[in-house]
C-alpha cells in the first residue's frame, strides 16, 4: 500500500474516532441533564415531604390547642358553676337555672352579676363556636393536606419509577456506547497497525531505492557539473561553430549553384533528348494508333440477336487481336489494342493516358471516338456521371500532373467546347451557342489557325471541369430538339490547351489535346434519305471521308494533305500535322454484327468511305504494303476506318 493511501486511511479513521467521541460527549451531556432532572425531582420530593411534615405538625398543634381550649372551657364552665353554687349559698337568693337558666333576681348585685355571667357565658359560647369552626377548618385542611400528601407520594413513586427507567436506559446506552467505542478503537487500531506495517515496508523499499539511487545521483551530479562547464564554454564554441558553419554553407552554396548550373544544362539536354526519343518512339510506333472497343451486348440486343456473340472473339494471349467469324471463315484483325466488352473505363483510360500527358510536354494530341450510332462513342469519351470517360479523366490527370511539376513549372489549362453540325462550327461555351464560328489564319503571321470568338475557360479544379461540362451540355441541348439524335449527327470536340512556363529555365511549352466524339459513322443511302436528313448524311460522310483522307495523306507523307476538305480536319489541322499524335478509338456495337442483321441488309446501310471499297466482300492489297485488307459490309464501320487509315503498318487482317 502506498504512503498516500495509508495517510488517507489514517485520516478517515481519525475522522471516525472524532465522530464517535462527539457522539459520546453528546450522550454524556444527556446523562448529566438526566441526573440534573433526577436531582431536581428528588429535591422537589424532599420539599413535599417537608410540607407534609409541617402540615402534620400544624394538625397536631391545632389538635393540641383544641384540647387545651376544651379543657379551658370546661374549667371555666366549672368555675362558673362553682361561682353559681357559691352565690346560691349566699343571703341574696339567686336562683340559677342552667339552660334554660331561670334566675330569680332578688338583688341588684345579683342581677348584675347574673348579667355579667350571662354575658361571659355568651362570649364563651361564641368562643366555643369559633373554636369549633376553627377545628372544622383545621380538619378540612388536614384532609386536604392528607390528600395532597397521598398525591405527592404517588407522584414521587411515578418519578422514582421514571428515574429508575431512565437510569436503566442510560446504563444500557452507556454500555452500548462503551462497547461501540471499544470496538471502533480496536478496529482502528488493527487497521492502523496493518497500515503502519505497509508504510514501514514501503519505507524500507524507498530506503533501498534511495540507497541504489545514490550512485546514479553521484553520476548525475558529475554530468551536471561537466554540462555546466560545457554551458559556460558554449557561447565561445557556438561562435566558433557558427563561423565554421557559415564558411561551410557558403562553400556548399557555391558548390550547389555550380552543380545546379550543371544539372540545368544536363536537364535541358535530357529534355531535348527525351523529346527526340519520344518523337522517335512515336515514329516507330506510328503516331496514328488504332484501338478498338467492343461494347457489351445489352439485354434487348441479346434477346433480338441471340447468335451475336458468335461473331466476335478475342485472343486471350494477345490483346491486339480481334477475330471475326463470317460465313464459316475466320478473319483476324491486328490493331494496337482491342478492348473486350468487359474492359472498364479505367482500363481504357490507362492505355490513353500517356498520350494525354504528352500534351504537357508540348505535343498536340487528337483522340477520336469513331463508330456507328449506339456503339459507345459518347460512353467512352464522356462516360456516365458515376463512371466518367476519357474527357473528365484526362482533365483530372492533367491537373494532378501539373500540380506535381509545380513550382518549377507554372501551367495554365484552358478548355473550349465546339460542335460541328452540317459543316457549321458552334461555340458550346459561348453566350450564343447558335452563332456560327469561322476558322481563320492567325494575323500574327505564325501560320497558325484560330477561331475568332471561340470561348476559352481557364480551369483550376475538378469543380471547374464539371461546371464547364454542364454549360457545354446545356448549350448543346438548347440548340436542338432531340439531343440524342442531334449528338449522333454532329461532332463534339473538347479542346484542352496546356501552356507551361518554367521560371528556372525560361522554357515555354504549349500542347493541345483534342477529344472528339465523332458523328455516327452509318450513313443513309442516297435513295433512302431526302431533305435535311440527306444533307446531314452528306455532311457526315464528307467530314469522315475528309478525316480518312487527311490521315491517309499524313501516313503516306504526301506533299499535300487535304485539311481544308472539311471543317473538322481544317479545325484540327495543327493537331494532326507534324509530330502530333492521333488515336482512333473504333467503337463496335456487337448487336449489329449479328448474322440476322447481316441478312437484312437494309437495317444498316453502310457504304465505305472510299469509292474503291465496295460493300461486297473483296480482297485488296495496298500499293505499298503486303498486308491484305478485306472490305466487308457487315464489318462496315471498322473496315471503313481501317481502310481510311491504310496503308497502316500496325493493322493486319488475315483471311
Ligand atoms: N463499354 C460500355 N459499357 C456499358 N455500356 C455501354 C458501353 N458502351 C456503350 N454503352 C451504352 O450503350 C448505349 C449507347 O452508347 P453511346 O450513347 O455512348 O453510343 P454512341 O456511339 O455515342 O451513340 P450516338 O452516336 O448516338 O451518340 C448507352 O446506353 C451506353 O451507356
Amino acid at each position: 500500500m502506498s504512503p498516500e493511501c495509508v495517510r488517507q486511511d489514517a485520516e478517515s479513521l481519525r475522522r471516525e474516532v472524532s465522530r464517535w467521541e462527539s457522539q459520546a460527549r453528546q450522550r454524556e451531556r444527556r446523562l448529566a441533564e438526566l441526573e440534573r432532572e433526577l436531582l431536581e425531582k428528588s429535591s422537589r420530593a424532599e420539599s413535599l415531604r417537608r410540607q407534609l411534615d409541617d402540615a402534620t405538625r400544624q394538625l397536631e398543634e391545632s389538635r393540641r390547642r383544641h384540647g387545651e381550649a376544651e379543657q379551658k372551657l370546661s374549667l371555666r364552665l366549672q368555675q362558673c358553676e362553682d361561682e353559681l353554687a357559691r352565690q346560691a349559698a349566699a343571703p341574696a337568693r339567686v336562683k340559677y337555672v342552667s339552660q334554660p337558666v331561670e334566675v330569680e333576681v332578688e338583688s341588684a348585685d345579683s342581677q348584675r352579676a347574673l348579667a355579667e355571667l350571662q354575658a361571659k357565658n355568651g362570649g364563651l359560647q361564641e368562643q366555643l363556636s369559633v373554636q369549633r369552626q376553627l377545628l372544622r377548618e383545621l380538619e378540612t385542611q388536614l384532609h386536604e393536606s392528607q390528600r395532597t400528601c397521598a398525591q405527592l407520594r404517588t407522584q414521587i413513586l411515578v418519578y422514582e419509577g421514571e428515574m429508575e427507567r431512565a437510569q436503566g436506559q442510560l446504563e444500557v446506552e452507556m454500555q452500548n456506547l462503551e462497547e461501540e467505542k471499544n470496538r471502533v478503537i480496536e478496529e482502528a487500531f488493527i487497521r492502523a497497525e496493518s497500515e503502519m506495517k505497509a508504510v514501514h515496508e514501503n519505507l524500507a523499499g524507498v530506503r533501498m531505492n534511495l540507497l541504489s539511487l545514490q550512485p546514479a545521483l553521484r553520476t548525475l551530479t558529475c554530468d551536471y557539473n561537466s554540462l555546466k562547464r560545457q554551458v559556460q564554454d558554449f557561447p565561445f564554441m557556438l561562435d566558433k561553430a557558427i563561423t565554421e558553419a557559415k564558411q561551410e554553407i557558403c562553400q556548399v552554396i557555391s558548390d550547389v549553384s555550380s552543380t545546379n548550373q550543371e544539372l540545368l544544362r544536363k536537364y535541358k539536354r535530357e529534355m531535348n533528348l527525351r523529346k527526340k526519343c519520344h518523337n522517335e518512339l512515336v515514329r516507330l510506333k506510328g503516331n496514328i494508333r488504332v484501338f478498338c472497343r467492343v461494347r457489351p451486348v445489352s439485354q434487348e440486343e441479346q434477346d433480338s440477336a441471340a447468335d451475336a456473340k458468335t461473331m466476335l472473339s478475342f485472343d486471350s494471349d494477345d490483346d491486339a487481336i480481334l477475330y471475326l467469324a463470317n460465313k464459316g471463315k475466320m478473319m483476324t484483325f491486328e490493331l494496337d489494342k482491342v478492348f473486350p466488352p468487359q474492359a472498364t473505363q479505367q482500363e481504357v483510360f490507362q492505355e490513353v493516358q500517356s498520350l494525354v500527358t504528352s500534351c504537357i510536354d508540348g505535343f498536340n494530341v487528337c483522340i477520336f471516338a469513331y463508330g456507328q450510332t449506339g456503339s459507345g462513342k459518347t460512353y467512352t469519351m464522356e462516360g456516365v456521371p458515376d463512371n466518367p470517360g476519357i474527357n473528365q479523366r484526362a482533365l483530372r490527370l492533367l491537373f494532378s500532373e501539373v500540380t506535381e511539376k509545380a513550382p518549377d513549372w507554372d501551367y495554365k489549362i484552358s478548355v473550349s467546347m465546339v460542335e460541328i453540325y452540317n459543316e457549321t462550327l458552334r461555340n458550346l461555351l459561348g453566350e450564343n451557342p447558335s452563332d456560327k464560328l469561322d476558322i481563320k489564319m492567325n494575323p500574327d503571321g505564325s501560320g497558325q489557325l484560330y477561331v475568332p470568338g471561340l470561348t476559352e475557360f481557364t480551369v483550376q479544379s475538378p469543380e471547374d471541369i464539371n461546371r464547364v461540362f454542364e454549360l457545354g451540355h446545356m448549350n448543346r441541348a438548347t440548340a436542338c430538339t432531340n439531343l440524342n439524335e442531334h449528338s449522333s449527327r454532329s461532332h463534339a470536340l473538347l479542346i484542352i490547351t496546356v501552356s507551361g512556363f518554367n521560371s528556372a529555365t525560361g522554357n515555354r511549352t504549349q500542347g493541345k489535346l483534342n477529344l472528339v466524339d465523332l458523328a455516327g459513322s452509318e450513313r443513309i443511302g442516297k435513295s433512302g434519305a431526302e431533305g435535311s436528313r440527306l444533307r446531314e448524311a452528306q455532311c457526315i460522310n464528307k467530314s469522315l471521308s475528309a478525316l480518312g483522307d487527311v490521315i491517309n495523306a499524313l501516313r503516306g507523307k504526301h506533299s499535300h494533305v487535304p485539311f481544308r476538305n472539311s471543317r473538322l480536319t481544317y479545325l484540327l489541322q495543327d493537331s494532326l500535322n507534324g509530330d502530333s499524335k492521333t488515336l482512333m478509338m473504333v467503337q463496335v456495337r456487337p448487336g449489329l454484327l449479328s448474322l440476322s442483321a447481316v441478312r437484312t441488309r437494309q437495317t444498316f446501310l453502310y457504304y465505305p468511305l472510299h469509292p474503291h471499297l465496295k460493300s461486297t466482300p473483296t480482297h485488296t492489297h495496298t500499293h505499298t504494303h503486303t498486308h491484305t485488307f478485306v472490305s466487308l459490309s457487315l464489318w462496315g464501320p471498322v473496315i471503313d476506318i481501317m481502310h481510311s487509315l491504310a496503308p497502316y503498318p500496325n493493322l493486319n487482317h488475315h483471311n
